[in-house]
């Protein structure tokens, strides 16, 4: 039985980690979990589920909640309160689906604790991707990629020698506006943005996915997952989200990943990994015929800026890509709150790029001043809107 912590039970991720959990009840179990401010999910995840140990994001929800369930339930808030789900003493793997940079905390704490990670949280390893690896080598303990890209390079990846990759190529959708110019891009608006073709996402990431920061971030996530020099990380614009990536391998073996798009798969993946649990006899499966042609075309930086910036910012390293995840996750916030314009995203991070003066091998404490001080300079920037 694997015992699982999950962060962010209530988001999109979380959802469908509780959905795999229930598919297979005699192999996973929620001991501990998180929410954010969706206190009515919460109650009925808690209902169901009878975790024995919830955080929840105030003191004034932990008080409430503690009043309504029983004490076999112990509620707990804030960041310890994520930090106590993520080393809660009976749990073996920890499921990180939190959404931005306040996982890596609680990520590194679960590391510490010896907890597997499996991790959909890839803002924890763009802002300190170094930080994460080292502990989790130090602690020898298992990051498994939740991400579907990342889970199919590792699938892909399982029985070779890393030494042979040739190149790792990350399929991207295009997002929401794959077939706009970016002229007709600066009126969008912020329900067209949440529209994303293939998946079903939280807000946040389906914006990334319009930007294509998502794939940016993704390229700093599969450095440092895969450990493997930007040069050697492609991307691959695949409309279909069929494939959800591919290694080539030094003898021009090309070796890929397919499925039909649902996140349950490499969720399902990372708990049974190194094994594999049947897929529920429900479940569509992937059936190439009905779908007839793939398509793929190179993404054209132009077009796609973040995509450059990521690029850039994860070759500079240090401090550069904790400044870009940052200055991403308060432009994002600002363009759902209406505040700015679509193509205003990425002057904004153009900017917090510029002016910042990297540091190298950075410590968890610079890493923590410097994404305050990039979220308070954006903060600042939209202030002005
Ligand atoms: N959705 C997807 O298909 C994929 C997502 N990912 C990654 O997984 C992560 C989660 O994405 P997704 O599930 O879409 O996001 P959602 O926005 O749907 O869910 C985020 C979760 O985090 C909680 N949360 C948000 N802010 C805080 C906070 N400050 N403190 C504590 N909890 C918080 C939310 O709580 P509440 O809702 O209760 O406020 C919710 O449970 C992201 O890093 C994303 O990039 C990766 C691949 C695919
Ligand atoms: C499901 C998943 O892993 C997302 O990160 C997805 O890849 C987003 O799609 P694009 O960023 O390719 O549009
Ligand atoms: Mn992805």
């Amino acid at each position: 039985m694997k015992k699982i912590s999950l962060l962010g039970a209530t988001g999109s991720i979380g959802q469908q980690t509780l959905e795999v959990i229930e598919q297979h009840p005699e192999k996973l179990e929620l001991v501990a979990m998180s929410i954010g401010e969706n206190i009515d999910l919460g109650r009925k995840i808690i209902q169901k589920f009878s975790p024995k140990l919830v955080s929840v994001m105030t003191k004034e929800t932990c008080d409430k909640l503690k009043n309504e369930f029983s004490s076999d339930i112990t509620f707990v808030y804030g960041n310890d309160g994520l930090v106590e789900v993520a080393t809660y003493k009976d749990s073996t793997i920890v499921l990180n689906a939190v959404v931005g940079s306040v996982g890596l905390l609680p990520t590194l704490k679960a590391i510490e604790a010896k907890k597997s990670i499996a991790l959909a949280n890839k803002e924890t390893l763009v802002t300190a991707g170094h930080l994460v690896m080292d502990a989790a080598r130090v602690h020898n303990v298992s990051i498994l990629p939740v991400d579907s890209e990342h889970s199919a390079i590792f699938q892909c990846l399982q029985g070779e020698n890393e030494k042979n990759i040739d190149k790792i190529i990350l399929t991207a959708s295009g997002g929401s506006f794959r077939d706009k110019t970016r002229e007709e891009l600066k009126n969008v608006t912020v329900e067209a943005a949440l529209n994303h073709p293939n998946w079903s996402m939280g807000a946040k990431i389906t914006i990334d996915s319009a930007t294509m920061m998502n794939k940016g971030l993704e390229v700093i996530e599969a450095h440092w997952l895969f450990g493997l020099p930007y040069e050697k990380i492609d991307v691959l614009l695949h409309k279909e989200s069929i494939i959800h990536s591919m290694v080539e391998f030094h003898d021009g073996s090309v070796i890929a990943q397919l499925g039909t798009p649902d996140m349950k798969v490499p969720i399902q993946y990372a708990f049974s990994f190194p094994d594999r649990y049947p897929m529920p006899s429900t479940k569509e499966r992937l059936h190439l015929w009905e779908i007839g042609r793939l398509h793929f075309s190179k993404p054209d930086f132009d077009r796609f800026k973040c995509l450059g910036y990521a690029f850039h910012a994860g070759g500079i390293g240090g401090t550069l890509p904790t400044v870009l995840n940052a200055a991403n996750e308060e432009a994002v916030a600002g363009f759902l709150k209406r505040k700015i314009s679509f193509l205003e995203i990425e002057n904004i991070i153009e900017n917090a790029l510029e002016k910042h003066v990297t540091i190298k091998e950075p410590s968890l404490e610079v890493i923590r001043q410097v994404d305050e001080e990039t979220r308070l300079y954006v903060q600042t920037l939209l202030a002005r809107k």
